[in-house]
């Protein structure tokens, strides 16, 4: 079965313990590390995850000039992760020197962490892209361009709104990457999440992977809240 990607979004070390105890030891889970828990505890976070044996996908959104990028991946190729992320916003030339710095940090192996790149954030909406950004073109077409160019730079996949999945897939290739967070089960807030989308609806549509943090993290039985996100994704009744 896919598993949901959960967004470990808590303020320290101590709080994801106490959220990992409500799992069964021997349930594998694919997390996501961020800046929230990131700036609070450092790499260390993800060693200990890989240590409890979950597959880690760390969301720095790294977002600066070529060469700083490329130093900093160096290091994110050291963590075992099993894919990391920059914003495509940087361009193509920061996204590439993004690919360099985690190939020579892995020793140029075959087995370096899959690299996508943020489109438009998932709380961003058109009006306020057309409004704050000055991209006065549809949101829909700003983010194919970013998915453009990431495929351009040579990197695997995006992170966009599972309602930009098909036309991604359509204009770029069905086996570029599809990650889709802003992921909210019926009836679940959305919070500052504007573009979202049901498990159920993001697996008919495409979605490689699926991101979902506040709808299991806040739930009151978070184990329940995560399979039932499973089986609706996996299209188990
Ligand atoms: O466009 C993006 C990129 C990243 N995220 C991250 O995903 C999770 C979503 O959490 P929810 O609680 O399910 O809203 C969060 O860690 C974001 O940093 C995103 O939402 N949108």
């Amino acid at each position: 079965m896919k598993r949901p990607i959960i967004a470990l979004d808590f303020p320290s070390k101590n709080e994801i313990a106490l959220f990992l105890e409500k799992f069964p030891v021997e349930e594998k889970l694919f997390v996501k590390v961020g800046m929230e828990i990131f700036y609070q505890e450092g790499p260390d976070i993800v060693k200990w995850l890989r240590s409890l044996g979950h597959d880690v996908f760390l969301d720095l959104k790294l977002h600066d000039i070529p060469n700083t990028v490329k130093q900093a991946m160096k290091g994110i190729a050291r963590l075992d992760v099993a894919m990391t992320n920059v914003h495509a916003a940087g361009g193509r030339k920061m996204m590439a020197a993004a690919l360099e710095g985690l190939r020579e940090g892995s020793g140029n192996s075959q087995q370096i962490p899959k690299l996508i790149a943020v489109t438009q954030l998932t709380s961003t909406s058109e009006e306020q892209m057309n409004r704050e950004q000055l991209i006065k073109v549809s949101l829909k077409a700003s983010v194919v361009q970013y998915a453009k160019m990431t495929y351009q730079a040579g990197l695997d996949g995006v992170v966009c709104s599972a309602l930009e999945v098909e036309l991604i897939k359509g204009n770029i290739a069905p086996d570029f990457i599809c990650l889709t967070p802003g992921i909210r089960p019926r009836n679940s807030a959305a919070g500052d999440q504007e573009r979202i989308v049901t498990p159920e609806r993001a697996r008919k549509i495409g979605s490689d992977f699926i991101v979902v943090g506040r709808p299991i993290t806040q739930s009151e039985n978070p184990l329940m809240a995560y399979q039932q996100i499973k089986n609706e994704w996996n299209g188990v009744q």
